[in-house]
């Protein structure tokens, strides 16, 4: 194979694998075997080595990266990473609905989303390449983590839109694989995690990847910073946006038109959270339309048109 073939056959192996992880680690519809991806990364990582310039940062290859940092830069975010108002029951969400009414009268709609217990992050794209991605930090300064965020599958490397974006999300370690953590932890007498939560802010701050990179970590992405800019007009809309880029967003989220309907979908997973394979500790609910968004504007802290609800506190049976 000549040096065009080889750049014709890495271009198509980068669709190629691109594409198997999206639709295992995205849609968790699994393409190929595990075989037939492992074969075409091999056969990839062949490609790089025998034509060294054909090896690029976003290549598939590139996931895990070699060297252990001897710590984390900080980051500003060039837009600040909110921090949400919490209501704790019914009454607090009737005072929230009517703060909304109050401002932008009754031709409006919510949007509810599962509030997940992880990581707030944030992912830089520039020209389609994931170029950064950072801890929340204090909203304003954060910390870079791009080697263990790359890590996660189902960030892709490289997405369709060329302008540049910043994407924010929640990174998780499912409630199996934590199980399954603490299991060898216990078994080597090593301090277990208390709860998902903790292990996946500690496995996003190891300062080696290889070790973030068998965390089996992943991530829900819920927000784009100025989304305005990408033309899109409302919360929902970002959200479609970000599926059609190929990010990974929780499904589960609802239009609500009034809050009876928003305290419909507060109870009825609150019954399902259970059975849910990662940990949530709440409902955000968000007035849809970015219009209505301004009108209602931020305080100091928090935006006036969201607020999380918190699930009580569980029983800790001891
Ligand atoms: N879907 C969302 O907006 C969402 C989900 N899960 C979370 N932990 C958070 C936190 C903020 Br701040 S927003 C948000």
């Amino acid at each position: 194979m000549d040096f065009e073939q080889a750049k014709t056959r890495v271009q198509e192996l980068h669709e190629l694998l691109n594409q198997y992880n999206y639709d295992y680690h995205v849609l968790d519809q699994p393409s190929v075997p595990d075989a037939e991806y492992d074969q075409r990364l091999h056969e990839l990582i062949k490609l790089e080595q025998e034509y060294p310039e054909l090896l690029v940062a976003h290549s598939p290859t590139q996931r895990v990266g070699g060297q252990i940092l001897d710590a984390f830069e900080k980051v500003e975010h060039r837009t600040p990473m909110l921090s949400l108002g919490n209501a704790f029951n019914e009454e607090d969400l009737r005072d929230f609905d009517r703060r909304v009414r109050q401002a932008v009268g009754d031709r409006f709609s919510y949007v509810c989303e599962l509030k997940i217990d992880g990581l707030a992050i944030s992912l830089r794209y520039e020209n389609g390449y994931f170029v950064q991605g950072a801890t929340r930090g204090d909203g304003t300064i954060g910390e870079d983590i791009t080697a263990n965020l790359k890590t996660i599958r189902s960030i892709p490397l490289h997405i369709s839109d060329e302008h540049t974006l910043e994407v924010r999300g929640e990174a998780y370690m499912p409630k199996k694989s934590f199980e399954k953590l603490n299991k060898v932890k216990e078994e080597n007498g090593e301090m277990l995690f208390a709860n998902p939560r903790n292990a996946a802010a500690g496995s996003l701050r190891q300062l080696d990847p290889k070790i973030a990179a068998k965390r089996s970590l992943d991530i829900f992405l819920y927000a784009m910073a100025d989304a305005g800019k990408t033309g899109v007009r409302s919360h929902s809309e970002g959200l479609d946006l970000l599926d059609q880029l190929g990010f990974k967003t929780n499904q589960n989220r609802r239009k609500c038109a009034t809050i009876e309907e928003v305290l419909a979908y507060v109870e009825e997973w609150s019954a399902k959270r259970p059975d849910l394979a990662y940990e949530i500790d709440g409902i955000v609910i968000k007035v849809d339309s970015f219009d209505q968004q301004d009108e209602l504007g931020t305080t100091a802290k928090s935006p006036r048109w969201a607020i999380a609800y918190k699930f009580p506190a569980e029983e800790v049976v001891t």
